[in-house]
């Protein structure tokens, strides 16, 4: 969509960082700007005014009474009209920065080629709609584990491809992130469907801080306000995220697998078919692992030979994380949680990720975490797991068996790459 209007004041930097385009050129001695990218509005049906649509309004980044015209150019009558219209003021809020920004004294005037033309509702993302051939996405963190998350609600097949995503994640040539997350159709009667890349493209069943990303990104896309919840398809079955009052996500993350081929690992089962604190040789170090699954593998380590309590500041873990990773006891590789026990409710854990490395935070680790606790005897049903990037509250349920994870997911920015 292309927006047009003339400005003074100081709005063009803002406006730039608004649009994906913005082209100033100089007509009758008066500035006018072309915002290519800008969201489009339509006309509120009691007050005539133009509004924008719902998400962006959920986004803070709105502009107030401008009006939209197709793409083609300006004409001399669009031009002259433009003359006539009063001044409004322009208002954003940038999510990252987290302030709002006010032009009491600008004038931003606009005009339309056709002002009675019926104005289009399109059916597919706002974010969709800003500009074709390009990719559109937002990025979201819980707790600093970082995600580009995607509008894939209108196709079962992930808009980019697994070497895709791998470029997107690197930090220094791409977006910078730990994960692509697709928002999908749903399958199986759910109401949606998540997938996911690691940032080696590898693709994991589930992701315990993803879905609570996914969940306030289908909040926005679905522009749903309040407490509300639905249903996920994951890699690891159903999966149900509530979007709280306060904003953070309540995840129903199911029931843990502890079956040892099923985790998978090769380790021999000790306990009721699971491996429990069971002795494994890492570089030469005896460490006492705990296999989870919770529709992905977990090693969770709270001890290693002369050391019971890891103190996890200082453990070197680029150095052990890939060595546990790829260790021939996991066929299908392993996250690996190392964990020091700060009470019967608090923990604080460190992660190595399978095709990820070290994060900030790992959802499905810090529940694998508590699960690895109850088992070994460390801790209650309830804890507080206190992650790099910030806590976690986990709760493995005796009634229904199911783990239940509490924590916050954020949006840091809006972007958009060619194609
Ligand atoms: N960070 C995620 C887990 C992402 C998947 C993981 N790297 C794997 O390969 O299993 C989380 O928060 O759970």
């Amino acid at each position: 969509m292309i927006q047009r209007c003339y400005s003074t004041g100081k709005m063009e930097n803002d406006l730039r960082k608004l649009c994906i385009g913005v082209d100033i050129e100089t007509v009758d001695n008066r500035k006018l700007i072309t915002l290519r990218g800008a969201p489009e509005s339509k006309p509120d049906g009691d007050s005539g005014r133009l509004q924008y649509p719902p998400p962006f309004e959920a986004a803070k980044m709105a502009i107030t009474a401008t009006i939209s015209v197709p793409l083609t150019s300006p004409t001399r009558r669009t031009l002259a009209s433009l003359n006539n219209l009063s001044p409004h003021s322009l208002r954003f809020t940038l999510p990252t920065l987290r302030r709002t920004i006010k032009y009491p004294n600008s004038r931003l005037v606009a005009s339309s080629m056709s002002t009675d033309a019926p104005v289009k509702t399109p059916s597919t993302s706002f974010l969709n709609r800003l500009q074709t051939g390009f990719l559109h996405f937002a990025k979201y963190h819980g707790l600093g584990n970082d995600f580009v998350l995607i509008d894939n609600r209108d196709s079962s097949e992930p808009r980019i491809t697994a070497e895709k995503a791998v470029q997107l994640c690197d930090r220094n040539f791409g977006v910078g992130a730990d994960g692509v997350i697709f928002v999908l159709p749903g399958i199986n009667g759910t109401d949606y469907t998540m997938r996911i890349f690691n940032s080696d493209g590898s693709e994991p069943e589930m992701c315990g801080n993803g879905v609570r990303c996914f969940a306030k990104f289908v909040s926005q896309l679905e522009n749903l306000k309040g407490s509300h919840s639905f249903t996920v398809h994951t890699g690891a079955g159903l999966i149900i995220p509530e979007v709280l009052e306060d904003g953070n996500v309540r995840v129903d993350m199911g029931e843990p697998v502890l079956k040892a081929s099923d985790v998978p690992t090769k380790l021999p089962a000790n306990k009721d078919n699971a491996v429990v604190k069971s002795e494994l040789a890492v570089d030469g170090v005896i460490w006492h692992v705990t296999c989870v699954s919770m529709g992905n593998p977990h090693c969770v380590t709270f001890s290693r030979e002369g050391s019971q309590n890891l103190l996890v500041d200082e453990l070197k873990l680029a150095e052990i994380g890939p060595k546990f990773e790829h260790h021939e006891v996991f066929p299908a590789r392993t996250n690996t949680e190392f964990v020091q026990v700060l009470s019967n409710s608090h923990l604080k854990m460190r992660v190595w990720e399978r095709g990820a490395g070290a994060t900030l935070a790992c959802g499905t680790g810090a529940c694998a975490t508590v699960v690895a606790a109850v088992l070994e005897g460390h801790a209650g049903r309830i804890c507080t797991v206190d992650l790099p990037g910030g806590p976690l509250q986990i709760e493995w349920r005796e009634e229904d068996n199911h783990v239940y994870m509490t924590g916050s997911a954020d949006l840091v920015y809006y972007g958009s790459l060619p194609l």
